[in-house]
């Protein structure tokens, strides 16, 4: 297990501005957290989770979102994102197991998941951050990453200064506040790129938020 720390010594920068030079963005890369074992047993559970490709709507079209995903979490841990309402199912076995071991080995208090499945390089993850009101303020955002490698890509929005992340199978990439506020994210296509990725983020919502 390597990990990094929070600054940026082995990313790439994509665009280069003297100004902003020395940014550091509150994310922490622990490369290969997950053992082989650990990654095939969630990636069978997956296979059994009940994904949809949502619809949202977006300039006044609906658009089928370019992946698929499921929410998970405590009850009373309803989340609506990108104006869609999801409630919350029970925790699986091994995602919740990977609850724990985040809660043990990194304090992070996580009552919710979202997964995302991206069958091959064709699906994608516009720029956005993850700032609903209902995400507890000032919690961490926990990203795990397992099958195919692909490149996330984080963008500061003060300066506009992008730096490119690759997650490999079996990384945990660590969002710290104050993230959301000051940073965009985002995982472009990758064309070249035939296998799936399953990508969790654990995240914290205030319970009740949206009603018992
Ligand atoms: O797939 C990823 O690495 C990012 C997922 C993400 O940004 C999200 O679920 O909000
Ligand atoms: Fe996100």
């Amino acid at each position: 297990m390597k990990q990094q720390g929070l600054g940026f010594e082995s990313f790439e920068a994509l665009s280069h501005d003297a100004g902003s030079q020395g940014i550091q963005a509150p994310v922490q890369l622990i490369s290969g957290y997950l053992n082989a074992d650990q990654q095939a047993a969630l990636l069978n559970e997956v296979d059994t989770y009940p994904l949809t490709r949502p619809e949202i709507h977006v300039y006044g079209q609906n658009h089928a979102i370019p992946r698929t995903q499921a929410w998970f979490g405590d009850s009373g841990c309803d989340y609506l994102y990108s104006g869609l309402f999801v409630k919350a199912l029970s925790w699986p076995k091994y995602a919740g197991k990977l609850r724990e071991k985040l809660r043990r080995d990194f304090g992070i208090t996580a009552n919710g998941v979202l997964v995302n499945r991206y069958a091959n390089g064709q699906d994608s993850m516009g720029w956005h951050c993850d700032d609903e009101p209902e995400i507890l303020a000032c919690s961490d955002i926990a990203s795990i990453s397992i099958g195919a490698s692909r490149d996330f890509v984080i963008r500061h929005k003060a300066s506009q200064q992008q730096y490119r992340i690759p997650l490999h199978s079996g990384d945990l990439l660590i969002m710290h506040a104050p993230m959301q506020d000051e940073w965009e994210h985002c995982v472009p296509k990758r064309l070249k790129v035939l296998e799936p990725r399953v990508n969790f983020t654990f995240r914290e919502l205030i319970k009740h938020y949206h009603g018992a």
